[in-house]
Parts: C-alpha cells; sequence; structure tokens
C-alpha cells in the first residue's frame, strides 16, 4: 500500500475529520525507517533523548547540536512522517533572534519540517517570529519537562482550578499566536477534554487521557526498552528490553560454546590459496 505524506496541511485537517493523530519520538536512523515503515503520523525528535539515549537525570542538559545531530539521523530514515524537532533549553530562552535563528537551524540543517517548544504565554512573541518565518510550531504545555526545578519534579500540572485555568488561557494564546498544534503533558484527563474541545487545532496528549485529537509516546517506552523510569501513563506494547538481553545473552552462550559463528557466517578461502601460504 503506498502510504502518503503528513504535513502539517495534514494535521490540522484531522480536527474535522475525527481521525487520531499517531505521534512517537526517534532519536536515530534505524528506528525511525522501521517506525516511518508503520505509517506513524509524526515523528518527533524529543529533547528527551537526553534522557533516553544519553543518559541525563532531565533535559536540562541537551544541547542544539546534540538536538540536529540526531534529527539529521531521523531525516535520512524518516520519508511519510511529517518531522518535528524540539527545541532544547536555553535555545528559545534568550532572545527572538536567537530564538528563530535555532528554530531555523531544525529546518536548514535538520532537515525537519517543524518545531515544538514549552511554555506557554511568556512564548508567544517567540512562536509569533518562528511561525513568521515560514516555520511551522507545535506548542507544549501542563508538564513542560524544562521546567523541572521550577515545578519541583516531574509532577501533573493542572490538577486545581488555578493551575487548570492557567493551561487553558496559555492554550488558546498559543492557538492565537499560530501554533498547528499542542501536545499536553500530564494533565488531567477532563482538562485535556475542556482543552480539546475548545481549540480548533488539535491537541496531543501524554499522559492526558482519551479525549485529545492524537497521542504521543517515547518509542522506548512503547518497547519496553527504558528501564530506568516508568510514567503511569507509558504503556509497553512489548518487552523490548526482556528480548534484547535475552538475545544478547544467547550470543554470548553461543560464542562461548563455538556454535557461532557457524560456517554459514564464515568466508571459505580455496585450499590451494591456504597450502601455499
Ligand atoms: N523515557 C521517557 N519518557 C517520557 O515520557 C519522558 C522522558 N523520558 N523524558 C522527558 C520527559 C519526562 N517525563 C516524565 C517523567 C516522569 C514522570 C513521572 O514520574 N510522573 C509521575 C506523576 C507524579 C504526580 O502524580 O504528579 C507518574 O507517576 O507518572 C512524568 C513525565 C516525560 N518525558
Ligand atoms: C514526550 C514528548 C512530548 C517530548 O517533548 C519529548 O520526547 O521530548
Ligand atoms: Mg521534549
Amino acid at each position: 500500500m503506498a502510504k502518503a505524506k503528513f504535513t502539517v496541511r495534514s494535521f490540522k485537517s484531522t480536527k474535522a475529520n475525527g481521525r487520531r493523530i499517531s505521534m512517537l519520538t526517534a532519536y536515530d536512523y534505524t528506528t525511525a525507517c522501521l517506525l516511518d515503515e508503520t505509517g506513524v503520523d509524526c515523528l518527533l525528535v524529543g529533547d528527551s533523548l537526553g534522557m533516553v539515549m544519553l543518559g541525563y537525570e532531565n533535559t536540562l542538559r541537551v544541547t542544539m547540536d546534540e538536538m540536529i545531530h540526531h534529527t539529521k539521523a531521523v531525516a535520512r530514515g524518516s520519508r511519510n512522517a511529517l518531522l518535528i524537532g524540539d527545541m532544547p533549553f536555553l535555545s528559545y530562552h534568550i532572545s527572538v533572534e536567537e530564538t528563530v535563528r535555532n528554530a531555523g537551524r531544525f529546518v536548514q540543517e535538520g532537515d525537519a519540517e517543524a518545531v515544538k517548544l514549552e511554555g506557554g504565554q511568556g512564548m508567544v512573541d517567540k512562536i509569533r517570529a518562528i511561525v513568521k518565518a515560514q516555520i511551522p510550531v507545535l506548542g507544549h504545555l501542563g508538564l513542560t519537562p524544562q521546567s523541572v526545578n521550577a515545578f519541583g519534579g516531574f509532577k501533573v500540572q493542572g490538577k486545581d482550578f488555578e493551575t487548570a485555568r492557567q493551561i487553558i488561557d496559555d492554550a488558546l494564546l498559543l492557538q492565537d499566536a499560530g501554533v498547528f498544534g499542542i501536545v499536553l503533558e500530564c494533565v488531567p484527563d477532563g482538562v485535556a477534554r475542556l482543552i480539546t474541545e475548545k481549540l480548533e487545532i488539535p491537541t496531543i496528549g501524554i499522559g492526558a487521557g482519551v479525549h485529545c485529537d492524537g497521542q504521543v509516546l517515547v518509542i522506548q517506552d512503547l518497547m519496553g526498552m527504558f528501564r530506568k523510569m516508568r510514567p503511569k501513563f507509558v504503556k509497553t506494547y512489548a518487552d523490548g528490553g526482556d528480548i534484547t538481553v535475552a538475545a544478547v545473552k544467547s550470543y554470548i552462550k553461543e560464542l562461548r560454546s563455538g556454535a557461532f559463528p557457524a560456517p554459514e557466517h564464515s568466508f571459505p578461502v580455496d585450499e590451494n590459496v591456504l597450502a601455499a601460504l
């Protein structure tokens, strides 16, 4: 079956036709090839790569250069999915000029088609400037992991009236600033439902319940490969971690016993050549 290219236009039109948007993170070429084959709508090169690929405690140490490096790799493997680059901490906080330059790097060097950044009201001027540069922007509200120190941990956001009200207001402000969608991370399902109903653009949930217009998960979480942390919103669809450990144990066992490599994994040489040697 020939699959069609998923674009920002396709993304926006899903709200009207009711088809849910699928999004996954990808950080490398091999994974991007496999995910693109599935027909997933969007690939996000998330700054979560700092935790999943680089082993940092949170996402704050991730740099622009690291993000571009991984975005390029994913771009080479992704044909049909909409490719979104996640702007890292400090790449959009200092000035509008730096923000547009960094968003532009994702497109020009990384081959991304859109960027995502975290935050509400305070980011509106930056978002407007990126959109003005013709780069589509995805918003991100609720548990914005780059605010981990301000929040005092990875905590659900919007549980009381004031904070829920703030997230709803921010969502409307972001829509007005021109984002093509908003990621809602770790907000109560009822709050995510309200926001999804109020907005004309799609919402993408992660730990935000079933009423969002789409969902995103970290691919290593879905595959059961990231064992360090398992947020409540993660559903594991395969025992990828166990499969990897078992396969590697078999490999070690066979190489020790001499069962691997077998003749079919080896390259023969002509007997006469050997004799002459
Ligand atoms: N592998 C991975 N998956 C992710 O979803 C993810 C990352 N890494 N790194 C960046 C952020 C960090 N995220 C996190 C990390 C921890 C929780 C967590 O432990 N949440 C608690 C909720 C605590 C509360 O009740 O307020 C939980 O129990 O799920 C949530 C999101 C989501 N993102
Ligand atoms: C989980 C998604 C929304 C994200 O921001 C990331 O992977 O960095
Ligand atoms: Mg992120």
